[in-house]
């Protein structure tokens, strides 16, 4: 195995998911937190993208986040959405970098695991095939396996989203999860797709993921919110993007 210097591989890039300081500003029914003002303090604190779920329950992004958002910021917008008619007229709308389309159930607290891509290809490919016509990266946050990475390229997906819920939250089983992911990149990569990764993350749980060769994007969120409040946003990132960088230094390949 050849040591390689990080220099060597694809920066890692960091998107920071601002959904949560939406649940803040909706607490109180205001304009305080301004998700805006935050996917802005994040790009100058060095985040190479933003993400933002505008989901069918409107619970924290809302319609005119997403426009406000895309006006403002500089860096790629990754939007994450349903997989439904309405969300794609949206994105057309918007026309952000790229759509990642995640599933979305009313009654959960939050993503509780990836898009069932194999079984709705024909569904999925004819859905999406609007975005791809304008130009819109497609994406698609699933499971660590190669069925459904299979299945994501067959729709015309350019990137996956590997879902670390289960490896951050689940101590018991980490080590079997983390193999899923690391080998579901290395399969999807052979395969020409971009491999992405998220959901969960926090300072403890980043650096094996982001030390996988073959990953080109974290997109973190939940946790850094959480962090902002007792570091700042800025500082928070930082601290991310160091662990990022630090997990990559001395990389072999
Ligand atoms: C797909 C994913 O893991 C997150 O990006 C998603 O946004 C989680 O949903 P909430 O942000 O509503 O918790
Ligand atoms: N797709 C994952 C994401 O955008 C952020 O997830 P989380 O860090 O808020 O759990």
């Amino acid at each position: 195995m050849t040591q390689t210097s990080s220099s060597a591989l694809s920066r890692l890039r960091l998107g920071v998911n601002i959904d949560h300081v939406a649940t803040i500003r909706n607490a109180r029914g205001g304009v305080h937190p301004n998700p805006v003002d935050a996917a802005l303090l994040a790009e100058q604190a060095g985040a190479d993208g933003i993400t933002a779920h505008l989901r069918e329950d409107r619970r924290h992004i809302h319609d005119d986040d997403i426009h406000a958002i895309k006006a403002a910021i500089t860096v790629p917008l990754n939007f994450e959405m349903a997989a439904n008619s309405e969300m794609i007229d949206m994105a057309l709308a918007v026309r952000p970098n790229a759509a990642c389309i995640v599933p979305e159930r009313r009654e959960e607290v939050t993503t509780e695991g990836g898009l069932a891509v194999v079984g709705n290809e024909d569904r999925l490919g004819t859905l999406l095939q609007p975005l791809k016509d304008a130009g819109i990266r497609i994406s698609l946050f699933i499971e660590a396996s190669e069925a459904e990475i299979d299945a994501a390229r067959s729709v015309g997906a350019d990137i996956i989203e590997l879902h670390t819920g289960r490896y951050c939250h689940d101590d018991t089983n980490r080590n079997f999860e983390y193999t899923r992911i690391r080998s579901a990149a290395t399969y999807a990569v052979k395969q020409g797709i971009e491999c992405h990764a998220g959901h969960g993350l926090t300072f403890d749980t980043v650096g094996a993921i982001a030390a996988i060769p073959e990953m080109e994007e974290l997109n973190i969120g939940h946790f850094l919110i959480g962090e902002s409040i007792f570091l700042g946003l800025p500082e928070a990132i930082r601290r991310m993007r160091n662990l990022m960088d630090d997990a990559r230094t001395g990389l072999s390949v």
